[in-house]
């Protein structure tokens, strides 16, 4: 990719034409900020918003509704004849999330660090805080904004420290801030002017985010403006044009495609975006995803990548097993996602914008959906998507994290060969353009999909699984991240495309290079499946005499000594011997052994089972023959029927038969009871930590 490549986003306007016009210490922060002329989006929704008009916006990602907001908001502020005290507030602005939170605040900030709060008496002391201080310093009657998210530890001394009177937060913080005992003593909305929410259909369809942000709108006055914004908007955000908004105007944005100047109307991500999928097989996900780091920093000098996995488990794992790979030694990688602490997710996120990444020297984020919505990275060159999201919708705001503000960007998606294609066309019935893109062979080109699995793809299973055996908590994360995987797998809205029962389990342990398949009903029903499926194959087989070999994928599990299998961190292998050696030391019951006996036939494959069951047929049929010889044999030798004797013997098989269904029922019971158990620890052993690692 050109990193010298200049770009500039569509042109809406000259902010000259803007009516009514931007006062000057704003247009001021404008010009300085290098925006020279209005994108469609600005263009569209400025002038309304600054009159008396609610809106309901749509642009693509990237398109610049941020400022579409801002301006707005900070202009009807200037034009405003009342004055906000302290504690009073006259704008708020909702995100789903606090990075999101976190940017629009930032963007604010911009703008009003540039004036003299009306506290403050030395100019030099707010323009230092200025990114591009405007020529003359100007006294406003508001002050800097308030951000409320899961970091902010002082929310209502900040509030009144910085006479803030716009607000901007996550839902569930904004809710609480204002409707708290506190909250409604100190926080005065009865002369709000302006309620935006950013990623309207996201908040509204979160239903937690939907109830906080139905609690605070029930709090607001009613007089004030609302304005909706996203890049897809949703039958919740009609509902809530219902509910909230006035009369709105709906302000959607048609793309034009610049060189031949056709408008585009179908299309739901930027026209600088080349959305791309890549077809593989699970167990050759890693692979291609090192392959196309590798080949798009080399061929096409990329420099920037966001990666998207389902789950922060997976992102947990990943960022680990790929920090380790040679291949991958000169990339900066960073993860991100929900489970981590504020401080943490600010961090990383600083990391991965600030580091001085090249083509030499890549950059990588590797993080879930917490990064999909709304974050501003400036200069992403690809982004790839190792699973698709499960919320479909999320698909273009994660591929719009580049391509954005008319930018070149690449967006790969990995999609599994078989059912999983089907996605290509869901993506286009939804407006979404994608073309193919080819496998990656060894060598970097492109290349058809091989007709067996990828050697490339069992060689990293096996430098993935050497590497996990140097720490048993990889092993921990490999399992935990694995059956989240699985998990969110059977989330899919498009559930007809992502089917659970379509997985190759051991194809997809692959990709992850597990040491082995963990204990999860899905897996047993799974193998189950497999294993009646083969009989089928090979009856027909039979039947036809076709010779022919079937490519079965080879599974193997690492050969590994589970107990001195250990953890890299001290205490916790500690931990771990000293409960090997209570387990050990623990005399067993007989309870405890005939339930083991049972858990160890239940571990048997089905088809071995299967096997038993006929072998026992087979014996019982011997039995019964036997029997009956003996009986003819009787009967021939006594010259006749002795009534005794058959009663006897009757008598004597009915006993039998109820013993065996005593003994019957009583597996059952002992089957149902471990069952029961393997429930329970399952749920225990993640908790702590150690997941699915075994059930004693
Ligand atoms: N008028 C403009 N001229 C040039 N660049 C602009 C202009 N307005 C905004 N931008 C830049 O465009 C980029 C994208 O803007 P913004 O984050 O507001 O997009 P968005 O439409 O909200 O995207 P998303 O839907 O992903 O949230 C930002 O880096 C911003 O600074």
């Amino acid at each position: 990719m050109n990193r010298n490549h200049t770009a500039a986003p569509a042109i809406g306007g000259s902010w000259e034409k803007l009516s009514p016009p931007l006062t000057p210490w704003i247009m001021d922060v404008v010009r300085s900020s290098g925006f020279t002329n209005m994108t469609p989006v600005q263009a569209g929704t400025i002038p309304r918003a600054i009159k008396n008009q609610d809106c309901v916006v749509e642009a693509v990602t990237g398109s610049g509704k941020t400022l579409a907001f801002v301006l707005p908001i900070l202009e009807r502020l200037a034009r405003s004849d009342k004055v906000y005290k302290k504690g009073e507030v006259a704008a708020i602005v909702i995100a789903p999330t606090r990075e999101l939170a976190s940017q629009i605040h930032n963007v604010f900030h911009s703008f009003l660090a540039s004036l003299v709060p009306p506290s403050a008496s030395s100019p030099i002391a707010s323009s230092s805080r200025s990114p591009s201080p405007p020529r003359e310093v100007i006294e406003a009657p508001y002050s800097l904004p308030c951000l409320i998210t899961s970091g902010t530890p002082t929310p209502y001394e900040t509030f009144l420290a910085l006479s803030s009177n716009i607000l901007i937060g996550t839902p569930g913080r904004l809710a609480a801030f204002l409707l708290s005992p506190r909250g409604q003593s100190v926080v005065r909305v009865s002369d709000l002017d302006c309620l935006v929410l950013d990623e309207a259909d996201r908040l509204l369809s979160s239903p937690d985010h939907r109830r906080d942000v139905e609690r605070i709108m029930r709090h607001l006055p009613k007089q004030r403006r609302t304005h909706l914004f996203s890049a897809t908007m949703t039958d919740a955000v009609e509902e809530m044009i219902g509910l909230g908004l006035r009369n709105p105007v709906r302000i959607v944005v048609n793309l034009k495609d610049k060189r031949t100047g056709e408008e585009a109307k179908e299309r739901r991500t930027p026209m600088s975006l080349q959305n791309t999928y890549l077809i593989c097989r699970h167990a050759e996900k890693t692979l291609q995803l090192v392959r196309l780091l590798q080949s798009e920093s080399s061929r096409y000098e990329a420099a920037k990548y966001i990666v998207y996995f389902s789950t922060c488990a997976a992102v947990d794992y990943f960022y680990r097993i790929l920090s380790a790979m040679p291949a991958l030694s000169t990339f900066h990688l960073t993860s991100l996602h929900g489970d981590l602490p504020p401080r943490v997710r600010e961090t990383a996120l600083k990391s991965f914008t600030t580091h001085p990444s090249s083509h030499l020297h890549p950059a990588v984020l590797l993080c879930t959906d917490v990064a999909a919505r709304g974050v501003d990275f400036a200069d992403v060159d690809v982004v790839i998507q190792y699973d698709p999201p499960t919320d479909p919708k999320t698909f273009s705001h994660r591929a719009g994290r580049t391509a954005r503000a008319g930018r070149q960007g690449k967006g790969v998606v990995l999609l599994a060969q078989g059912r999983e294609e089907e996605y290509v066309d869901f993506l286009l019935a939804r407006k979404i353009p994608i073309a193919p893109k080819a496998y990656l062979n060894a060598q970097l080109e492109d290349s058809d999909l091989p007709d067996v699995v990828d050697s490339g793809a069992i060689t990293m299973r096996d430098s993935i699984r050497k590497q996990v055996m140097k720490d048993r908590e990889l092993h921990d994360r490999a399992a935990k991240s694995f059956v989240s995987a699985l998990r969110a797998y059977t989330k899919h809205e498009a559930s007809f495309i992502f089917r659970l029962a379509d997985l190759d389990f051991h194809n997809l342990a692959t990709g992850f290079g597990l040491l082995r398949l963990p204990t999860m009903p899905e897996i047993k029903d799974w193998r189950k499946r497999k294993e009646a499926q083969r009989k089928v194959v090979e009856k027909k087989r039979e039947a036809v005499e076709v010779v022919e070999d079937v490519q079965d994928f080879l599974w193997e599990d690492a050969n590994v000594d589970w107990d001195t299998y250990a953890y890299a961190n001290k205490t916790r292998e500690t931990a771990r011997l000293a409960a090997l050696e209570t387990k050990r030391a623990t005399p067993i019951s007989e309870d405890v052994q005939k339930k083991r006996k049972i858990r160890a036939e239940m571990r048997e494959s089905w088809s071995e089972q299967n096997d038993k069951r006929a072998r026992k047929e087979v014996k019982k049929e011997k039995r019964e023959k036997r029997k009956d010889e003996i009986w003819a044999q009787k009967l021939a030798e006594d010259g006749g029927v002795e009534v005794g004797m058959v009663e006897r013997f009757k008598k004597e098989k009915a006993a039998g038969q109820v013993e065996r269904e005593e003994q019957e029922r009583e597996y059952k019971l002992l089957k149902r009871e471990v069952r029961v158990e393997r429930g329970g620890g399952r749920v225990k052993a993640a908790a702590a930590g150690g997941m699915f690692d075994g059930l004693d």
